[in-house]
Formats: structure tokens, sequence, C-alpha cells
């Protein structure tokens, strides 16, 4: 894999994710920095190497690459923090926030040439991330490349040429593992009466999902609703569950669901 040096603005949730999940892989300490504004979010990180040089502008002046992982509604602030001060020409400039577009990248950073704009998810922390990824024009090869070597390292990835299709990879991958957890937390809430412990009811749900995920990327040849039919057996229990999800109209509810998420995301695109 090319090793280019990387600075993180912001080093929340998602920046952590990517960054353990990076060094996990093998990917040196010392070509990462970190510049957020909370000590407590850099003591993450004072045990591994990672720099975290504070003055942005010496942090960005000297790095090849500059991954922007602030919240869509910090980033204007953010990066009028340095915009005049630090010349962007020369650097690979990545946004994961949900919601910006390149364009508007373009005006807050004006000397950027080269944007990418990323959707990740937190399971790049296990290597287990899916990233959706859109370039402008501008973007030559080797620098799609990096950017693509840098998520496969944390999981698999997604190239669109629509922009606007990083709306609906929001919504299947981004925010996708809070549905997931949201089901399992359900799962376990069922069962919290049952006399099982709770380690138990953890363990019984994760491995079941786990399992479940496993059956879906192994058996490409059977569609999602074959494997569910292979479980449910005629007039048996998995059928009682699942006309329970039907009659509450478990499908709609998701469309709907997702549908909120693409609109936010298509909301943030003209408020941020
Ligand atoms: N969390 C997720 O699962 C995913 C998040 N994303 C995107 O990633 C981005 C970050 O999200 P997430 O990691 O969850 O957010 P977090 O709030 O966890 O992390 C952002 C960090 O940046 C800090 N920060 C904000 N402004 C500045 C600044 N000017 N200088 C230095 N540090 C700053 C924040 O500090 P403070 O708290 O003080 O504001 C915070 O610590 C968002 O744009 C989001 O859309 C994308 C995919 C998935
Ligand atoms: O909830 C959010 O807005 C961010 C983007 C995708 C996941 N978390």
């Amino acid at each position: 894999m090319q090793q280019k040096s990387i600075v993180f603005i912001g080093g929340g949730n998602m920046a952590q994710a990517i960054i353990f999940g990076l060094l996990s892989k093998g990917y040196p300490a010392q070509l990462i920095n970190v510049c957020d504004r909370n000590p407590s979010k850099l003591a993450l990180f004072a045990h591994k190497e990672v720099a975290i040089e504070q003055d942005k502008e010496k942090a960005l002046q000297q790095a090849e690459v500059v991954v922007l992982a602030v919240k869509p509604q910090a980033m204007a602030e953010t990066c009028a923090e340095f915009a005049s001060a630090v010349d962007f020409s020369d650097k690979l400039v990545i946004s994961i926030a949900a919601g910006i577009s390149c364009a508007r990248l373009a005006q807050l950073l004006p000397s950027a040439q080269a944007i990418i704009r990323v959707m990740p998810n937190t399971p790049a922390l296990v290597s287990e991330g899916m990233t959706g990824l859109f370039a402008t024009e501008q973007v030559n090869l080797p620098l799609k490349q990096f950017a693509q070597q840098l998520f496969s390292a944390v999981g698999q990835i997604c190239w669109v040429d629509d922009e606007q299709q990083m709306h609906h990879i929001t919504a299947a991958a981004g925010s996708s593992p809070a549905y997931f957890f949201l089901f399992m937390e359900a799962m376990a809430q069922a069962l919290a009466d049952s006399g099982l412990e709770p380690e138990q009811i953890r363990l019984l749900i994760q491995q079941s999902a786990l399992g479940a995920a496993k059956m879906v990327v192994d058996n490409p040849q059977l569609s999602l609703s074959q494997l569910r039919e292979n479980v449910t057996s005629k007039g048996g229990t998995t059928a009682a569950a699942l006309q329970v999800f039907q009659q509450h109209q478990f499908t709609q509810q998701v469309q709907q669901a997702m549908q909120a998420c693409i609109a936010r995301s298509q909301q943030m695109e003209k408020q941020f």
C-alpha cells in the first residue's frame, strides 16, 4: 500500500475508527497526525505514537493528505481557520462529512484541487468497514488509487460516478450500523426477563448477527429472501415472529427510515 502523511482534522468516533483500523493494518503511526480541540480525544492516541501536533497550519503544511472529520455543521467554521493560510493545491483533501458536497468543499478551501468525498462507517475499526467514494474530475488516478487503498485497508469500498448517490450510500452504509445495533438492542430488551444472564443474551444475539451476515457474504448465489425462507419452517417459530414484523409493516418502516436518512443528507447539503 502507498504510504503518505495524513492529518485528520477532528479525532472523534469516525476518525478513531479509521485511524485505529489503519494502525491495526500496519499503517505507520508516524505518518498520522490528529488535530482535535478536546484533550480527551487526543489522549486516546497517546500510546499509539500518532502525532498530535495541534498547530493546524503547521500540521496541514506538513501533510500530503488531509482528512476532514468534523461534524458537517462545524465544517465551514473549521475550514475558515486555515483556508487562506495553507496552500492545498498539492494536497489530497478527503472529507468524510455527511451531506457536504465537493462543490461546497471547494468553496471552503479555494486552493484545493483534488477533493474526494467519502462515506465510511465505524466498522472500519475492526477492518469490516464499508466506504463509498466520489472523486471530482480534478483528482488524478494515483490519488484515487491512494484513497481506494486507504479505505480498502479497513474494509470494502464502492466508488460512485454520481455524487448524488453519496446520500444513498449514507443510508446503506454510513448510518446503517446503527440500525443493526438498534435491532440487536431491541432483541436484548425482549429477553431481559428470560432468566438468561446479560452476557448470555449478548452472546446469543451477536453470534447470530455475525453468522447471518457471514451466510450472506459466503452465499452470493442465494438471495436474501431465500436465506430468510431457509430459516422459516411452515407453521413454525420463525414464521410466527416474521408475521408480527409484517403486521407492523416492518419493511415499510425500514424504507421510511432509510428515506429519512437520505432526505436529511440532502438537506444538510443545502444547510452547511
Ligand atoms: N460517526 C459515524 O458513524 C460516521 C460519521 N461520519 C462523518 O464523520 C464526521 C465526524 O463524525 P463523528 O466522528 O461521529 O463526530 P465526533 O463529534 O465524534 O468527532 C468530531 C470531532 O471534531 C472535533 N472538532 C470540531 N471542530 C473542530 C475544530 N475546528 N478543530 C479541532 N477539532 C474540532 C469535535 O470536537 P467537539 O466535540 O468539541 O465539537 C469532535 O471531537 C461527520 O462529518 C460525520 O458526518 C461519516 C460516517 C460515519
Ligand atoms: O449520523 C450521522 O450524521 C453520521 C453520518 C453517517 C453516520 N453518522
